[in-house]
């Protein structure tokens, strides 16, 4: 009718608008822009080649007065406080503002220190006067195989602002001077996710969401009560055994991991662009590490192989202005691999686990096989979107989501 169309009508306007708006700092940097998506001659790869170190400029980007850089070493517990308090008070919310991210200290050191880390790609800004870290942005190196390339990549995260220095243009300086560290180790290119649009994702991924503990989760406003659906139907929906049913199914442990790494190296291979994981990253990614990151691993009872993996990441969030619940424990995907279970079995066993450890929610990107779950196994849709980039790498066509085999914190 009428009405739809006026409706259809604005949304296209919308998108085009969005894509077309001015990104003075993105329009500048060697990544995809929005004006080229439909170029088919340009090349897949470096956008920019590398520059002799001896031309990557060797100071550090200008501040604004009244700031001076601080390079943050988190096996500092003062240091690592600092962090864990600006992003606990500034970081990622939901568009509603109802929560916000609570990255733990252990979380950060995890994240931070993999093998070949650069304690000089850990940025804060603090103020001169006061002391007080106001910024952050990180980088980690990481091994990367874009189809057939191995490429060496910095992944950056943990980019924040403090909420009373916003829209001052202080986010390009952040990104500019982990660009400038990142240069000065001869490294070229990066991989990052936002929740946010900008130039130019290589895919957009949806998030779901599978309710471990649904009566909590609608008190929060997390979730909402079904269309004909009482809470005791609804805790009934949501019920789940009170351990895994696949025989074998244990926690990873240190001896697993030459196992682990075959199964997983092989696995990521299927997909276009995944990290290049040796044993010493699946040692510091995929071990258990408590109230950081959970594995599990399926040991043949007959032949004491180890034909399958399931792992989860632990990422709690505030929840804003609660009366009674301060806490959103939340459980997110991480790497699965599936070669003797039914994954669909494999990932209930999961669910199953991360409700013995008291989680509320389990998190899932549409990533990888993830999309032949999550109805079965009862995961609802998000609203939240999450898009990947690469920056001075372009890919041809966009991906889809399950073309991707990298999951980042
Ligand atoms: C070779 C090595 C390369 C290494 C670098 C690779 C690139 C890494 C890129 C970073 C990967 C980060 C991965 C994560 O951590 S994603 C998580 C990002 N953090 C948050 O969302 C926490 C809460 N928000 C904030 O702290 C601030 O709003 C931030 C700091 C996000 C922006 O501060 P503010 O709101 O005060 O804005 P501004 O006035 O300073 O600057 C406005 C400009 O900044 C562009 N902007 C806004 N949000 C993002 C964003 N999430 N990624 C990239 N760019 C972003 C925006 O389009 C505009 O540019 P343009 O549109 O005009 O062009
Ligand atoms: C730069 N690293 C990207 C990964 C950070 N991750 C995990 C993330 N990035 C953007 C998202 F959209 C998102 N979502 C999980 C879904 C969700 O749970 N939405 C409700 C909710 C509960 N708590 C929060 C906190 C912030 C935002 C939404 N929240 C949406 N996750």
């Amino acid at each position: 009718n009428n009405e739809s169309s006026i409706d259809e009508l604005s949304r296209e306007v919308q998108e085009t608008l969005s894509l077309s708006q001015r990104h003075k700092f993105w329009e500048t940097q060697p990544v995809g822009q929005f004006k080229d998506l439909h170029d088919a001659n340009l090349p897949e790869g470096p956008i920019e080649p590398p520059t002799p170190i001896s031309e990557v400029k060797q100071e550090p980007y200008n501040l604004p007065n009244l700031y001076e850089w601080v390079t943050c070493d988190m096996s500092s517990e003062d240091t690592c406080a600092e962090v864990y308090n600006l992003l606990s008070n500034n970081y990622v919310e939901d568009d509603e503002n109802m929560f916000r991210f609570n990255y733990s200290k252990e979380f950060l050191r995890w994240a931070l220190h993999p093998p070949g880390y650069y304690k000089t790609w850990h940025i804060g800004v603090r103020v001169k006067s006061s002391k007080k870290l106001v910024a952050f942005i990180t980088g980690i190196p990481a091994r990367m195989r874009v189809r057939s390339e191995i490429v060496s990549m910095a992944e950056v995260n943990f980019l924040c602002v403090h909420k009373k220095l916003r829209s001052k243009r202080l986010a390009p300086v952040m990104i500019k001077e982990v660009t400038r560290r990142v240069h000065l180790e001869n490294i070229w290119q990066a991989a990052y996710t936002a929740g946010v649009v900008l130039p130019t994702p290589i895919t957009s991924c949806q998030y779901w969401h599978r309710s471990l503990n649904p009566k909590k989760l609608i008190d929060v406003g997390f979730s909402r009560l079904g269309p004909r659906m009482t809470m005791s139907r609804t805790l009934k929906l949501y019920k789940l055994p009170d351990s895994p049913v696949t025989p074998g199914f244990r926690k990873m442990e240190l001896r697993d991991v030459p196992a682990v790494t075959r199964l997983l190296r092989a696995y990521l291979l299927q997909f276009v662009v995944a990290p290049d994981l040796d044993e010493l990253d699946v040692e510091h990614w995929i071990l258990p590490k408590e109230d950081v990151v959970d594995s599990f691993v399926v040991e043949s009872p007959e032949s004491h192989e180890i034909t399958d993996l399931c792992s989860f990441y632990t990422l709690p969030s505030s929840i804003l202005g609660h009366p009674t619940h301060s806490i959103l424990k939340a459980a997110y995907s991480y790497y699965n691999v599936a070669t003797k279970t039914p994954l669909v079995q494999l990932m209930n066993d999961a669910l199953i686990a991360a409700k013995q450890k008291d989680f509320d929610v389990f998190n899932a990107l549409d990533v990888m096989h993830n999309e032949t779950f999550l109805k079965e196994l009862k995961y609802g849709p998000g609203d939240g979107k999450l898009h990947y980039y690469l920056y001075n790498y372009r890919i041809k066509n966009i991906l889809r989501p399950w073309e991707l085999g990298l999951v980042l914190l």
